[in-house]
């Protein structure tokens, strides 16, 4: 070998050492700073990636939490291969994480969403996130609520159809909600009706079912479809902005009032436009965050009022004070007076928050409950074992809806409940969801009686983006309310 050759080999291999002697430095400095926080026996360079290997994915989240629960603090930390992660789930430590307002940054690691959503709001971090929540904030307060009854009167229709070809069996709701609230999120983001319940050969909803598997092919196909219609309704905008100025002033009623148009409507009133690419990754993100998180909590919703009649009960006696006939159509103001579902709708976000868990990476050292955790290590936030914790919740197993009357909220910490997380990254789509989930227990139980065919303990539970039922089913019996229609 030429002597220059192996002065570059020599000095090429001795970089090499002088990194891995650093990394694992700096690992084994880690493990030893983490190592006075509780958790379970972790091997080096492996962790717990070799038990979680061997436990059935139907069995991952109950065994998880078995684990986390096993430990009383409610702070344990947990090794997959090199990389730990501190989970805590007491009020109090997730109130150090939510409160500080410069723990906003995600490890962004998803081999999913990032590639998928890009730099919008749900995935990026410092100043791109800043600007882009101020850029889509005002977009995400405005209520949909027309198209979500529109929508609705079509799930009513499939819910028929299903019922008429499976006269003494159940449905899975799961299945048609899931359908329905991508067709409504669809329609409010883009203005376009995809009519995607009754087709069910539509490019996107085939692609966003295979995104898990061929993850870069398909996010292709999901992106040119979001670019298309942005570009085709840039050319509409253009062409109502014509008839303005032929017609006088008919902007607004030319104008749609989707997702895409406001945000349109933002970018043509600043100096500094958003991108194609900018705004696409806002459009995918709204319909992401926003079809995945109602499907399970509208999908939960069904499950456990059919598992406590009684509360079905109470939920009908309220809609029939509040809607007195058959046909009286819904309204927001008539929606407010729910008061009693409300408190519903918060005990299923109790017991199943549709994200039941999200990491923040901590940007300085930060104490938590007397235990240091170093600059840039992962925290996750438990909101599934927060909400299920017997210390912060009594009989937290129990469906009360009544834990939320206002005399029971005084005495509870201000971060036992958090199902839309809180501070400055919680959910923007807070109002909007509660509104959805409200008028379809609306639409919904104003025309049927419905029962679970399984009871909680029966059903396995997943956290893959959201929590939902392992087999992705929840059956349900539904008799019409009002008796004709039974005949
Ligand atoms: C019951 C329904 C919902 C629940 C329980 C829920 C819960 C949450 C939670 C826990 C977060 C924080 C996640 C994290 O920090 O990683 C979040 C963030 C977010 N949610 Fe929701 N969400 C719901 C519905 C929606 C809907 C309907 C939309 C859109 C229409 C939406 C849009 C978003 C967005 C864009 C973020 C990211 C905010 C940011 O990082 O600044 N969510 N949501």
């Amino acid at each position: 070998m030429e002597p220059i050759l192996l002065c570059i080999t020599f000095i090429a291999g001795f970089c090499l050492l002088v990194i891995i002697y650093l990394r694992m430095s700096e690992y084994f400095e880690i493990r030893h700073i983490l190592g006075y926080i509780p958790g379970p026996k972790a091997y080096p360079f492996v962790g717990l990636s070799w038990k979680i290997k061997k436990i059935p994915l139907e069995d991952q989240f109950k065994w998880f939490n078995d684990l986390c629960f096993s430990f009383k603090n409610g702070m344990v930390v947990t090794w997959l291969g090199t990389k730990p992660t501190v989970n805590i789930r007491k009020p109090r430590q997730l109130q150090v994480i939510l409160e500080n307002s410069s723990f906003t940054t995600k490890p962004g690691n998803d081999k999913i969403l990032t590639p998928w959503l890009g730099n919008g709001v749900f995935t990026s971090i410092d100043k791109i996130w800043f600007d882009r929540r101020r850029f889509v904030k005002s977009a995400y307060l405005e209520l949909y609520s027309t198209i979500m009854i529109e929508k609705l009167e079509i799930l009513k229709e499939c819910i028929s159809k299903e019922l008429e070809l499976n006269k003494t069996q159940t449905i899975n709701i799961f299945n048609l909600v899931y359908k329905y609230s991508l067709d409504t999120i669809c329609e409010i983001a883009f203005g376009i009706n995809l009519d995607l319940q009754r087709n069910e050969e539509n490019e996107y909803v085939e692609t966003l079912h295979r995104i898990g598997k061929q993850i870069l092919s398909n996010i292709k196909i999901m992106h040119n479809f979001t670019e298309k219609i942005i570009i085709q309704k840039q050319v509409d905008r253009e062409q109502n902005k014509l008839l303005v100025t032929e017609e006088f002033n008919i902007l607004e009623t030319c104008r749609n009032t989707s997702l895409l148009d406001k945000l349109l409507d933002v970018c043509e009133n600043t100096k500094t436009p958003f991108t194609l690419q900018e705004i696409r990754e806002e459009l995918d993100t709204f319909i992401f965050a926003g079809h995945t998180t109602i499907t399970s909590a509208i999908s939960w919703a069904f499950f456990m009022i059919g598992n406590n009649q009684n509360v079905q009960i109470k939920l009908q006696e309220e809609l029939k004070e509040i809607f007195t006939t058959d046909n009286e159509p819904i309204t927001i103001q008539k929606l407010e007076k729910l008061q009693y579902m409300d408190r519903v709708i918060k005990e299923v976000l109790r017991l199943y928050p549709s994200i039941s868990s999200f990491d923040r990476l901590v940007d300085s050292n930060v104490v938590i409950d007397n235990y240091f955790i170093p600059k840039g290590i992962a925290v996750r936030l438990h909101i599934y074992q927060l909400h299920h914790d017997p210390e912060v919740w009594e009989d937290p197993e129990t469906f009360n809806p009544d834990r939320f009357l206002p005399e029971n909220n005084a005495q509870r910490h201000p971060y036992a409940y958090v199902p839309f997380s809180a501070g400055p990254r919680n959910c923007i789509g807070q109002k909007f969801a509660i509104l959805e989930i409200k008028i379809a227990l609306t639409v919904i139980l104003r025309k049927w009686h419905i029962a679970s065919l399984l009871k909680p303990s029966e059903i396995k539970i997943i956290s893959n983006f959201i929590l939902k039922p392992f087999d992705k089913k929840i059956e349900l019996y539904l008799r019409p309310i009002n008796k004709s229609e039974s005949n």
